[in-house]
């Protein structure tokens, strides 16, 4: 399968008066053509911190400290800020999470969307207001070519959200990063536009990337997951293998904090409990060592990658203990 992009030991930090905020620890994955890969975890895990770092949007006081992203071919993390222009909003898109931040509430839809595609094409005025009338109706907006006329207030948050989904895509980016696109959504909405995510990705068969903390989403959105905690990935799987065999305590604690929708009634919700560990010069070993009931003193120490299929990792010490039982029974 083609990668899309590769990104190898990225450390992303915010030095500030009180220290460095280790706020990305050294994170590798990939990401293939045509997939949708999910990043989960709770607040302050470093999901966005990571989106914006493969975005190169890191601003000062915060700094790529390590690693690499590549990205056709080219290390982003050596680009300034001149070449990462031309790739930002190009090949690599973003939506965020309020689309009110994405859109100007004093230019029409038309012209916003117009004066992107623009910028990443050779079309006229003309061809660029026609061409954004056809990502509105893709998107599902109706009576798109009176809309178009229309300012971001006069649409719903669930419209304006399709709107930055259609500018997000104008450029035929290889890869859509959504950051928590639906959380300012209500649920049926929700559903509508990740539907929206599923269907443009598999019809434009480009790659997403997913950042929520939501498992749900993941569940009926995503082909694998990346289970981020501390700033480091705790887990790595195909939604299949997260879902059905979860091997990190933090994974495990995060499934069971789901609400289950069939039999609610009976169900009760299992939050994990303690606080997220300070990225404030944080110590060695697994960042989930004070809130993990199956902590043993050797998780103090650094946790390395088990595999526990091609598609499967875990950084537990615990799993290497089963492994190595294993490997000693056989
Ligand atoms: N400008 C900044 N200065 C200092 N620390 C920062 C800055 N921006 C982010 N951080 C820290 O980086 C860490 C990771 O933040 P990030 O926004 O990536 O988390 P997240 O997993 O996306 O959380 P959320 O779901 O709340 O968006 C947090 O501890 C945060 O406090």
């Amino acid at each position: 399968m083609e990668k899309i992009i590769q990104i190898e030991n990225l450390k992303t930090s915010f030095f500030t008066e009180a220290g460095e905020v280790q706020a990305v620890r050294g994170i590798s994955f990939d990401v293939y053509k045509n997939e949708i890969v999910g990043i989960v975890g709770e607040s302050g895990s470093g999901k966005s911190i990571a989106s914006k770092s493969i975005m190169g949007l890191i601003k000062d006081p915060g700094k790529i400290v390590d690693g690499t992203i590549m990205f056709l071919g080219q290390d982003l993390t050596k680009l300034n800020e001149k070449q990462m222009l031309k790739i930002r909003g190009n090949e690599i898109a973003m939506v965020f999470q309020d689309p009110m931040t994405a859109l100007n509430p004093l230019i029409k839809i038309g012209n916003q969307m117009s004066e992107v595609i623009i910028r990443h094409s050779k079309l006229t005025k003309k061809e660029a207001r026609n061409k954004a009338i056809e990502l509105l109706k893709l998107v599902g907006i109706p009576s798109p070519e009176k809309r178009i006329d229309s300012y971001p207030h006069e649409f719903s948050g669930g419209m304006r959200q399709r709107v930055c989904i259609a500018m997000a895509i104008s450029s035929s980016p290889k890869l859509l990063i959504a950051d928590e696109p639906t959380t300012a959504l209500d649920v049926t909405i929700q559903a509508q536009i990740l539907r929206l995510i599923k269907k443009l990705n598999s019809d434009n068969e480009n790659s997403t990337i997913l950042i929520t903390h939501d498992l749900g989403i993941v569940y009926n959105v995503c082909d694998r997951v990346i289970v981020m905690y501390g700033g480091m990935i705790m887990e790595i799987g195909s939604v299949k293998e997260i879902f059905e065999n979860p091997k990190h305590p933090y994974t495990i604690g995060l499934l069971r904090s789901i609400p289950k929708m069939k039999n609610s009634k009976g169900d009760r919700l299992i939050p994990i409990e303690g606080n997220t560990p300070s990225l404030l010069m944080p110590k060695n070993g697994c960042p989930f060592y004070d809130r993990c009931d199956l902590r043993v003193e050797k998780c103090k120490l650094r946790q390395d990658f088990i595999e526990i299929s091609s598609t499967h990792k875990v950084a537990c010490n615990l799993i290497s203990r089963e492994a190595n039982n294993e490997l000693n029974r056989g």
